[in-house]
């Protein structure tokens, strides 16, 4: 990464100050470590936005992340801004932060350290041949379909959502996926619920035909309700896996639990443009401020970040190889602590990190 490179930082809500400062710190130190240094600058998103601007995407927000190489964001949303009008939600920075941005692709990786393998609901066995990578279509689907607030229709209250695919948008995040899966197992579940929904048939439809162009390539498709139980059943039977906004959104949360804890997992959010780097998991209200938060899903980010977007692969093998060095010493923030291991705050977690850099 040259000294050129400059990073927008938005922390948003909840224990999104705390992560993003852990994982700055962490990312910094793999820089300097590295040979590399960035600038960046901090910009507002959410409900942080809301009370300082009144609105939850302020222009300028959008406009320095255009410019930046890319972004580190903490996550967004909380109770106390539950009462604003559904357009002004703090959720709808993200919605339009990924939209303004054309990132269409997120890729959460799944896997499982192991350190913690032990610690899964599931049994070491299974859990230890885990390695997923969910591709979630992350620009087009019910999250940005047009929508109707509840109101009264002939005396019964009701309220209406659309999901609409087209057929480039399948076909660039299902190439996305076949590219991904090269140099893995070879192998895409394309996941949808093709047996009731239109948008589903035109997904399967199309996903089968882009993966004729990939001959390396074993394409097969999982309906939704089943994916749901494989993942716990027979998770390691799994190599990409390609599915639509609300889909992987609800997958990935699941997947997560097979590596102990949603706080551990990173993603990336591709496109033509600046990639938008985050945890998977929300704001976190119920543990914000105090200390409590896993930072290592958003340090794994910044990792992806160094990856993606700065060209420093050297820094983000660093920052992984650290991450699973800190758990094979025994550091549990709170959300993966048994007897017998050292809990540590958010801030010392990533502390932990940076002295294992190397
Ligand atoms: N990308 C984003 O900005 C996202 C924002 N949200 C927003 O976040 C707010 C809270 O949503 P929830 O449904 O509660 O989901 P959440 O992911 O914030 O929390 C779910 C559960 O996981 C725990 N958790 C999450 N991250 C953790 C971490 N790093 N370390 C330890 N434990 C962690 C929380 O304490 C909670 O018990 C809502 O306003 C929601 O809309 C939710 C998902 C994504
Ligand atoms: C807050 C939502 C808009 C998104 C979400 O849950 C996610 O991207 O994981
Ligand atoms: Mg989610």
């Amino acid at each position: 990464m040259s000294s050129s490179k400059n990073i927008v930082i938005i922390p948003g809500d909840g224990i999104g100050t705390e992560i993003t400062a852990a994982a700055l710190q962490v990312a910094q130190a793999a820089a300097a470590q590295s040979g590399s240094s960035f600038t960046y600058e901090t910009k507002q998103a959410g409900g942080a936005a809301i009370d300082e601007y009144g609105i939850p995407l302020p222009a300028e927000t959008i406009e320095a992340c255009r410019k930046a190489d890319g972004v580190l964001l903490g996550a967004v949303g909380g109770p106390q801004w539950d009462h604003v009008a559904p357009e002004l939600r703090a959720e709808k920075a993200i919605l339009g932060l990924r939209k303004e941005l054309g990132l269409y692709a997120n890729l959460r990786p799944i896997k499982v350290f192991p350190a913690l393998a032990g610690q899964s609901p599931l049994k070491a066995e299974i859990v230890s041949a885990v390695n997923i990578l969910i591709v979630r279509e992350l620009n087009g689907g019910i999250y940005y379909g047009a929508r109707q607030e509840a109101s009264v229709v002939n005396g019964v209250e009701q309220a209406c959502d659309s999901e609409m695919y087209s057929r480039p948008e399948v076909e660039r995040i299902v190439r996305l996926a076949c590219r991904a899966a090269i140099g893995r197992k070879g192998r895409v579940t394309s996941v949808d619920k093709a047996n009731v929904l239109a948008t589903s048939r035109l997904w399967r439809k199309v996903a089968a035909e882009i993966a004729q162009d990939f001959s390396e390539v074993e394409l097969s498709h999982m309906y939704v309700d089943n994916c749901a139980m494989q993942l716990v059943l027979n998770p390691g039977n799994f190599d990409v896996i390609v599915t639509s906004n609300l889909f992987g959104d609800i997958l990935s949360d699941e997947a997560a639990v097979l590596s102990g804890s949603i706080g551990l997992l990173p993603s990336a959010s591709l496109g033509d443009g600046t990639g938008l780097y985050e945890p998977i998991h929300g704001s976190a209200p119920d543990i914000a401020g105090q200390g409590l938060a896993n930072p290592l899903g958003t340090i794994l980010s910044a990792a992806m970040l160094f990856r993606y977007s700065l060209s420093n692969t050297q820094a983000a093998i660093m920052i992984e190889q650290a991450v699973e060095q800190v758990l094979n010493d025994g550091y549990r923030t709170a959300d993966i602590f048994q007897p017998g291991f050292t809990k540590v705050s958010t801030e010392e977690m990533g502390r932990q990190v940076i002295a294992r850099l190397r």
